[in-house]
């Protein structure tokens, strides 16, 4: 098995395409423009690996009818993907996203999901000692369920470390502050979308975002994304900083789970031998390719390489 993917807080997702999405209306939606599908970061990211033929094994907490919902959806995309997650007795949660591809927005509606306790804990962290040691990689992306400490992405990434694993993280501020008190990752990917703070502080010109990548590649991350400004990032490795910008206009409304294509080109271009820079360049190629359309639907390579070449990756540092 090539990679394990902890989502500790998976959600059935609904995306609904409303071409002038009104506040305080009621809003109808065609069944061609409404569509129900696995979701969570970690799940995500094994999906879209899927479609490139690499395998992984997908973890977290999973509870009640929509957990059920979920699990039967994620079957459907055959044997690339297996599921080992922790029962819990709480509800899984579902999260609603607004593509309005008239005022080019996305409004994203999360739960906050379940109530994960200690013992449900315990036995995911036994699970999770057993499926590391079977992968090459682990990739740690998305929220975390309440009663999971925030410097938990660290716990795991430290068991993971004992057996020489690369370690992969997409995760909001709050998560990575106290996370990486414990462990850093090898690669450090920034989800902004909640807020625009780092480590606790907002920044708030570039020469703040190039010193903060380089902080954290100081403290022990190998390659660190943040992302500026929706649409741009800044990139770090031990030999300099890069600022990636697209060459091409980004609809807003079609961004729904293009940081999930990020993390999978990433992890694909890095089981194909690409390290440090060269694989952030794929998964940002894949980040912008995934914006060329608004379906969930992955990229192909194809259109990948293409978009190679629609992406300046400028050395600021
Ligand atoms: O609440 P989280 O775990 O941070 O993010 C979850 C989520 O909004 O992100 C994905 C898109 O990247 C969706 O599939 C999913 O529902």
């Amino acid at each position: 098995m090539e990679v394990l993917s902890v989502c500790l807080n998976p959600a059935l997702d609904r995306k609904f395409i409303i071409d002038g999405f009104t506040l305080d209306k009621l809003n109808i939606v065609s069944k061609e423009k409404n569509r129900m599908t696995p979701g969570g970061k970690g799940v995500n990211v094994s999906v879209v690996l899927s479609h490139y033929s690499i395998p992984s094994i997908v973890t977290g907490f999973i509870g009640g009818y929509v957990g059920q919902i979920l699990l039967s959806e994620l079957r459907k995309y055959g044997s690339l993907i297996s599921t080992s997650f922790v029962r819990i007795s709480d509800e899984t949660r579902e999260n609603i996203a607004i593509a309005d591809t008239l005022s080019h927005t996305l409004t994203e509606i999360n739960s906050e999901g379940p109530t994960v306790n200690e013992l449900d804990l315990n036995n995911f962290l036994k699970r999770y000692e057993v499926l590391v040691q079977k992968v090459r990689a682990v990739v740690i992306s998305g929220s975390v369920p309440k009663g999971v400490p925030l410097s938990f992405y660290g716990e795991l990434t430290k068991i993971a470390k004992k057996y020489r694993k690369v370690v992969f993280w997409e995760a909001r501020d709050e998560i990575i502050t106290e996370s990486i008190k414990v462990a850093f990752p090898d690669v450090l990917k920034y989800d902004m979308r909640r807020s625009e703070k780092i480590l606790g502080r907002i920044l708030n010109t570039e020469q703040e975002y190039i010193q903060a990548a380089k902080d954290f590649v100081k403290q022990g991350a190998r390659l660190v994304i943040l992302s500026y400004k929706t649409v741009y990032d800044f990139v770090a490795t031990e030999d300099g900083v890069w600022k990636f910008s697209p060459k091409v206009e980004i609809d807003h409304s079609y961004l729904l789970g293009s940081g999930d294509n990020f993390v999978a080109g990433m992890i694909f271009a890095n089981s194909k031998g690409m390290c440090c820079l060269d694989m952030a360049r794929y998964g940002y190629a894949a980040a912008v390719a995934k914006t060329s359309y608004i379906g969930k639907e992955p990229p192909s390579l194809s259109l990948i390489e293409e978009y190679l070449g629609k992406i300046s990756t400028e050395r600021v540092e």
